[in-house]
């Protein structure tokens, strides 16, 4: 780059920050006067409005000017939320304008195009001095080269020639690098940013988004959107940035609440909750599914949570009925599984469904046998869901009729002799207001009988007494049988549990309900493990979202028609029927669903691009797109090469080409000097100004004991991660390998990489996922011999030692 072009450079960077630092200064007192503005109007609001119904003009005009000022007032607030919203974009433009350009000749005319976080138009509004990244044209700069380009707006495709694309570094308003850029968005660039410490938030990768990740941004059209990506390939940063696009683009019919984020555990919800500043104040919702299965479990059965399931995997070996629960967990995953619930719910259209009986203190008004009889006396063609209905609301009116006979019963009476002040005032108050309402109908009977000149009958003349009483009695048994109204309308009179715990009795009946012809081999304990679990009110993991499928499936689904997206991260983690299941839940929603197979950790992986994948048939063929990332960007070219060696099979990893130092193994066989060797490294990582380590350990229950073993050999506060965990600081962590997931760090030193502790098959993604935590450092330290993963790479992919 030669010295015209830095100083021309220079001197538009000069002229632009001058423009925005004035059009700051000239919002400012508006964003002031405006809040001062209303806030006013909200202070005088009831002083202007004289509250008059002496007559309907009177009210009519009350309300018109109520009216008014609401309409007042909301306006004042959008235009003053609107100038807000600018005067921050402003100030966030201020201190780096713009991070890219490009020239774009069209027509014989070249335009340059100056992408920032978002726009800043001429005072004429008509020029942009920035185009915010999301803007159509800005695409050019993620996914064209120079020579022939073109960019897709809403009316068409736009072609022309790329005559320039250049990249920016800008700090204070001053430019400190420029490069011009041929093909992808410069390394240099790419290079300074990766080569930074790692924070306890998320970064936005606005600049240096890259064209497969701008694919994933900006697709518009599928209702499914899978990404395959290796760790650190960047799925989770495009998928923030996907949602800042999607509000931008949309920004008429789409708001951040209708958008929700499956993160995998609180603490990531933390991680990346302020990652986008394109996205203001406004979010999209976070949740994790267990949140889901809590909110609509909890009050029957208490559901457990994966991470307590996966200890129970990795801890559990050897302890009888481990191999069941093993093909437990993957059985209840499968697509047999819900077409085995398919099966089941039309049988239960004939036969099966439990019930049960709807009481009244100790009485049982209604036995299951009646409900049954009623259930199964409605024509068989009738869906489950809506005889369910249709029972409910005979229910509900037999409960009318019966309340009515109850009115006389003697313990009505007995409640009317001892209803206390309070009770009796506030009875006594609802008859009073009934009372205006008859003497109302007195007054007009009577008037009647003036005009008409005529003695009116019996129907005018009323015994309040008597009607007293009756209401009064009305009431008692009303607010009794209130509750039992309100379990019929929740339709607990449904026995779920029992419907559910069915399906584990016997081996030749499940066959029958479902037309299951594949069982696990220990499906007898298998039967007994869920039933037992069920007895204590509780429900495994695995059995928690077939039992909520199933639940639907009698009594109808339950929808969420407001959201519009759905992004499901860490989706490898997800089973079949979850996904059945969000699909669902959500029917207005497309999907995102982001994930790596080489992390699947839980046993109810679902491989996201096999071609007979649960998730690219659940939306159909024609309305999923599928984009692999193979690109790591997060670690150094060094550690990809160790840990794409740990998993089988082809993996495509292209390391993003940064290089730091070999991973180092280091074998102690006493495990006290290996903690002191642990400290050791610690503290030297800290003197080296990495700030974010993590010693990451295989259990919750490993994590926990490094922690006591540890701390009090260092003065550096060792943070213990659990799955409570909602929040961290930079800094050293303990914490196990499935909570961190999807997180990063500066260093990571794998506390035993021992043979005992990932050797088994199902393990080795375990470590996998560890070691893939790293951006600049990785160490392992193992006290027996090596897991056979590691044992199994070249010798040349690490640094050893041996003490
Ligand atoms: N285009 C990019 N520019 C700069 N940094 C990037 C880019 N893409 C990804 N990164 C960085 O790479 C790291 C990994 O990104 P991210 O966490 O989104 O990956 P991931 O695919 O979700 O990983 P994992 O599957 O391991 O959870 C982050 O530090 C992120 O900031």
């Amino acid at each position: 780059m030669d010295d015209k072009d830095w100083k021309q450079e220079q001197q538009r960077l000069g002229e632009v920050v001058a423009k925005l630092q004035a059009r700051i200064t000239e919002l400012e007192p508006m964003v002031e006067g405006l809040h001062g503005q209303a806030s006013e109007i909200r202070r005088r609001f009831w002083d202007e409005v004289t509250i008059n119904t002496a007559t309907d003009e009177d009210f009519e005009e009350t309300f018109y000017t109520i009216k008014q000022q609401q309409a007042v007032l909301v306006e004042r607030e959008r235009v003053q939320g609107q100038l807000v919203q600018q005067w921050k974009n402003l100030k966030r433009l201020l201190p780096a304008p713009y991070f890219g350009r490009v020239d774009f000749r069209e027509d014989g005319l070249t335009e340059q195009i100056y992408v920032g976080v978002s726009s800043f138009v001429e005072e004429d509004g008509l020029s942009f001095l920035i185009y915010d990244w999301r803007t159509p044209i800005a695409s050019l700069y993620y996914d064209g080269s120079p020579g022939p380009a073109s960019y897709v707006t809403p009316a068409g495709r736009i072609d022309g020639t790329m005559e320039l694309k250049r990249q920016y570094q800008i700090q204070q308003g001053q430019i400190r690098n420029m490069f011009d850029a041929s093909e992808t968005i410069g390394d240099e660039l790419l290079q300074q940013v990766l080569g930074k410490g790692a924070d306890s938030q998320m970064k936005s990768i606005v600049a240096t988004i890259q064209k497969e990740q701008n694919a994933i941004i900006r697709d518009d059209k599928s209702r499914m959107l899978i990404v395959q990506g290796a760790a650190g390939s960047g799925k989770t940063s495009a998928a923030l940035q996907r949602v800042a696009y999607l509000l931008y683009r949309h920004r008429n019919t789409l708001k951040a609440d209708q958008i929700v984020l499956f993160s995998p555990n609180p603490i990531f919800n933390g991680y990346v909750a302020t990652v986008l500043p394109e996205l203001g104040e406004e979010n999209m919702q976070q949740t994790t599914f267990q949140e889901y299965l809590d909110y609509w479990l909890s009050a029957t059965l208490a559901p457990e949570d994966p991470f307590d399931q996966i200890e129970y995997v990795l801890t559990a070996q050897g302890i009888p009925g481990y191999e069941a629960r093993l093909q437990a967990m993957g059985y209840k995953a499968s697509e047999s599984y819900l077409r085995a619930l398919q099966h089941y719910a039309k049988w239960l259209e004939r036969e099966g469904l439990l019930f049960h009986g709807v009481r009244f203190r100790d009485r049982e008004l209604f036995t299951a046998d009646q409900i049954k009889a009623q259930f199964y006396s409605c024509e068989p063609t009738v869906r489950l869901a809506d005889r369910v209905e249709r029972v409910r609301d005979w229910l509900l009116k037999e409960l009318s009729k019966l309340e009515r006979e109850e009115r006389w019963a003697a313990w009505v009476e007995e409640e009317m002799n001892h209803l206390d002040g309070d009770e009796y005032a506030e009875v006594f108050g609802k008859l009073h207001r009934d009372r205006e309402v008859f003497d109302i109908a007195e007054i007009y009977a009577s008037a009647r009988e003036r005009i008409q000149g005529k003695r009116r009958g019996d129907e005018g003349d009323f015994d309040f007494a008597e009607r007293e009483e009756e209401m009064l009695r009305e009431m008692i048994v009303k607010s009794n049988y209130k509750p039992v109204r309100r379990q019929v309308r929740k339709l607990k009179f449904i026995d779920t549990a029992g419907i559910y715990a069915q399906l584990f009795g016997d081996v030749a009946a499940y066959r029958a309900m479902t037309q299951e012809t594949e069982l696990p081999a220990l499906w007898e304990e298998i039967c007994k493990q869920t039933k037992e679990k069920m007895g204590r009110g509780e429900l495994f993991y695995e059995d928690a979202t077939p039992y909520l499928y199933l639940k639907e499936l009698i009594e109808g689904t339950r929808t969420n028609t407001e959201i519009r997206h759905v992004f499901v991260d860490e989706g490898q983690d997800y089973s079949a029927f979850q996904y059945e299941y969000i699909k669902r839940l959500f029917p207005h929603a497309r999907m995102t669903v982001l994930g790596d197979f080489g992390q699947a950790i839980f046993t109810q992986a679902t491989d996201l691009q096999k071609s007979d994948s649960p998730l690219a048939s659940l939306y159909g063929e024609a309305d999923t797109n599928l984009i692999r990332l193979v690109r790591s960007y997060r670690s150094t070219r060094e550690i990809v090469d160790f840990t794409k060696l740990l998993l089988t099979g082809e993996n495509d990893i292209v390391p993003f080409d940064r290089s730091g130092p070999k991973p180092s193994l280091t074998r102690i066989t006493n495990g006290e000097k290996r903690d002191a060797r642990l400290l050791e490294e610690i503290a030297a990582l800290q003197a080296e100004g990495y700030d974010s380590i993590a010693v990451i350990t295989k259990t919750a229950a490993e994590s926990r004991k490094v922690v006591e073993a540890l701390q009090p050999a260092t003065s550096t506060v060792l943070q213990l991660i659990t799955k409570d965990t909602v929040s961290f600081e930079k800094g050293v962590m303990v914490i196990p390998v499935y909570l961190a997931k999807g997180m990063e760090f500066d260093a990571v030193l794998v506390y035993e990489a021992s043979s005992e502790a990932y050797g088994r098959e199902n393990e080795r993604k375990l470590l996998y996922t560890a070691c893939t935590r790293a951006m600049h450092r990785l160490s392992l330290y193992a006290t027996g011999e090596w897991s056979p993963f590691v044992q199994a790479l070249p010798e040349n992919v690490s640094d050893q030692a041996s003490y």
